[in-house]
This record gives C-alpha cells, sequence and structure tokens, in this order.
C-alpha cells in the first residue's frame, strides 16, 4: 500500500505542534483543531449530550470512548456539521461546523458509522466522483491501495462484503488528502488483518500531520493508536488522558509474593512503598513476586463504574430535591 502526500511539507511550527501533542503539553488555541466547550444536545426532553468540553490538537490522534448511547456519535455529527447542536460553543479548523461552508468541508474527511450506501455504484467511480468535490484529490488508484483495494475498482459497491464497505468508506474519507480526520468506529466489521491494515493506515496519516479524532470500542486500537482519549459516560467527558493514564495509571496494580507457603496479594496505587517493605522483610528476591498492573480496558470500566453511580447519585438528590 502506498502513502498518500500531502502538497508541502511539515512546517517547524506544526512539527513543534506535534510534538507538544505527543508530549502531552499544554496547548494554546492556534495549536488546537477542535475545540467544544459546553456541547449539549437535546432531542426533546431526551438529553443525548449534557455538557461536553473537548479539545484536540492539531497532529495528534484523539480517541473517544464510551459505552452505547454515551452521546458519542452525537458529538461527533456536531464536530462534522452534520447535526445542530443545542448549546454551547465549537470550533473545528477555526470555524464553527454549523455554519462552515464548503472551503472548510473540503480541509475534513468522514467515515460514519452507518457507511456507504450507493450499491449501483462501482468502487473507482464512487472514489472519482468524491474525489471530484476537492480541490486536490488523491489519484483514484492512490486512494484504492491505501485501503488494499487496488485490484478492485470495477467492483459494484452492492458486491463487496462488508469489511471491503468499510474499507471502502476509508478511501472515501482521505481523497480528499483531510487535514482532519473523523472516523466513527472505523475498524468495526473488520477482520483482524484488516483492523491492523487500517491501524497502519491511521499511523502513517498521523505521520503526516492529519489529526485524527475516532470513536472506538475496542479499547486495544485506543491503546495503539490515541495519543490521548476521551471517555465519554452519560453525556459528560469523565477523564481525557493519554491511555497509559487513564483511571490513575497505576492505580488499583496487584503486587503478589510467597510467604509462608501462601500466595498473598496487594492492590496498591504505590507499588515502591510495598516492594520497600516486602524486600526488607524478605529479602532483596522476593520469592513468588509478581506485578500486575491494570489494564487500560479494567481502568476504564472502573471509570464507567463511577459514573453511573454518580449519575445514580445525581437522580437520587435531583428526585430529593423536587420533591
Ligand atoms: N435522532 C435521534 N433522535 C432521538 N434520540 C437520539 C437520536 N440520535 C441519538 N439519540 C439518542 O442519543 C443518545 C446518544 O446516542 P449516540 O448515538 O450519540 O451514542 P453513541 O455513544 O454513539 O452510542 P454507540 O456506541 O451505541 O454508537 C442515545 O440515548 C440515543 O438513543
Amino acid at each position: 500500500m502506498s502513502t498518500p502526500t500531502r502538497p508541502g511539507t511539515e512546517t517547524p511550527a506544526e512539527a513543534d505542534t506535534a510534538a507538544r501533542a505527543a508530549a502531552g503539553g499544554p496547548a494554546d488555541h492556534a495549536d488546537l483543531a477542535i475545540r467544544a466547550s459546553g456541547l449539549h444536545k437535546a432531542y426533546g426532553s431526551h438529553v443525548a449530550v449534557g455538557s461536553v468540553d473537548l479539545e484536540v490538537r492539531r497532529g495528534e490522534v484523539f480517541g473517544v470512548l464510551g459505552p452505547n448511547g454515551a452521546g458519542k456519535t452525537t458529538t461527533i455529527e456536531i464536530l462534522e456539521g452534520f447535526r445542530h447542536r443545542s448549546g454551547g460553543s465549537v470550533s473545528v479548523l477555526g470555524e464553527d461546523p454549523g455554519q462552515a461552508g464548503r472551503a472548510w468541508r473540503n480541509r475534513i474527511g468522514i467515515v460514519q458509522q452507518s457507511g456507504t450506501d450507493h450499491e449501483g455504484w462501482r468502487v473507482g467511480e464512487l472514489v472519482e466522483q468524491i474525489g471530484l468535490c476537492y480541490s486536490d484529490p488523491l489519484p483514484v488508484r492512490e486512494a484504492l491501495e491505501l485501503v488494499d483495494l487496488a485490484d478492485r475498482p470495477k467492483a459494484l459497491l452492492g458486491s463487496l462484503s462488508g469489511g471491503q464497505r468499510r474499507r471502502l468508506d476509508l478511501a472515501l474519507a482521505v481523497v480528499g488528502r483531510p487535514e482532519l480526520l473523523f472516523l466513527d468506529e472505523p475498524t468495526t466489521g473488520l477482520d483482524p488483518q484488516a483492523r491492523r491494515d487500517c491501524w497502519h493506515m491511521i499511523e502513517r496519516l498521523r505521520d503526516e500531520g492529519t489529526t485524527v479524532l475516532l470513536t472506538t470500542h475496542y479499547l486495544d486500537e485506543a491503546e495503539r493508536l490515541a495519543d490521548r482519549v476521551a471517555v465519554l459516560a452519560g453525556g459528560r467527558v469523565r477523564e481525557v488522558a493519554p491511555p497509559a493514564e487513564l483511571g490513575g495509571g497505576d492505580a488499583g496494580t496487584e503486587v503478589s509474593w510467597r510467604e509462608d507457603g501462601r500466595t498473598r496479594t496487594v492492590t496498591t496505587a504505590e507499588v515502591g512503598p510495598v516492594l520497600e517493605e516486602l524486600r526488607a522483610r524478605l529479602g532483596a528476591d522476593v520469592p513468588g513476586l509478581e506485578i500486575r498492573r491494570p489494564s487500560l480496558e479494567s481502568r476504564y470500566l472502573r471509570l464507567i463504574e463511577d459514573a453511573g453511580r454518580d449519575r445514580a447519585g445525581e437522580d437520587t438528590h435531583e428526585r430529593s430535591r423536587t420533591r
């Protein structure tokens, strides 16, 4: 697969921004590809997104995690300019997506959850047509090579497998060489090899300076790709952090050892003092020592459980207040 090329190379300012994004340092507004503050969306009396604050830096891959119904798609579609928000302020590449015009749309790429729906079209024709919407599209063959569909330009969309259609969606999203790519569950339905190919593609785009906002239910995907992730639950952002630091990083690390013929285990957020105490008591080579750090999955699930408890508390408070 070949790599898409963007006109011009990275400027020192872009390189600096990407380095700061990777380091997790503070971003000023010029560094931000996306800025949402108090983003709110209600359908009638149903609040889909309560109040979301988000800052996505230029050049980073930013993951949005959250359970079904948390408001991920609603949020991403507002950022894409496909849904109206009910409140809050939003800036995407410096413009309000609710007002932005064609020049702005030229700068973003989108893979939606629902996927492509043009049964009677041929793969190459569709990529070419979508490419015509952009000022400097990738050649059709290059876009198809990116997603391993270069051998199927004449195939009808109706004849593609679910995974192949998903890959075509990705080709359509990148054919305009976007500065900012929105990927809503991009690898759902892909086989393991195709998922990895998709990851490589996202990594290459990131290496070239493309900002990527992706939602996913696959925590290994977030861990592999995202510089930072936000956990959305109950219509609010619960935490934003690099995957390794989410939920307090080492909180809940299990330390096990053998003592008096039994395996003992403690769970701690401070591994150092526990090891010091064990070494002082049992010698430098602590028998049967094992340290298991909590996986992203267990830290994520804890955050979601905490969010559920907070919401239950808020509901109880609200009920007692309105009685
Ligand atoms: N058009 C709509 N009309 C009414 N309610 C909606 C509409 N779209 C979404 N919702 C509701 O808004 C909430 C958030 O939905 P959304 O699709 O944004 O969640 P999600 O986090 O993307 O979920 P999933 O992981 O299942 O894709 C849900 O309660 C959903 O039922």
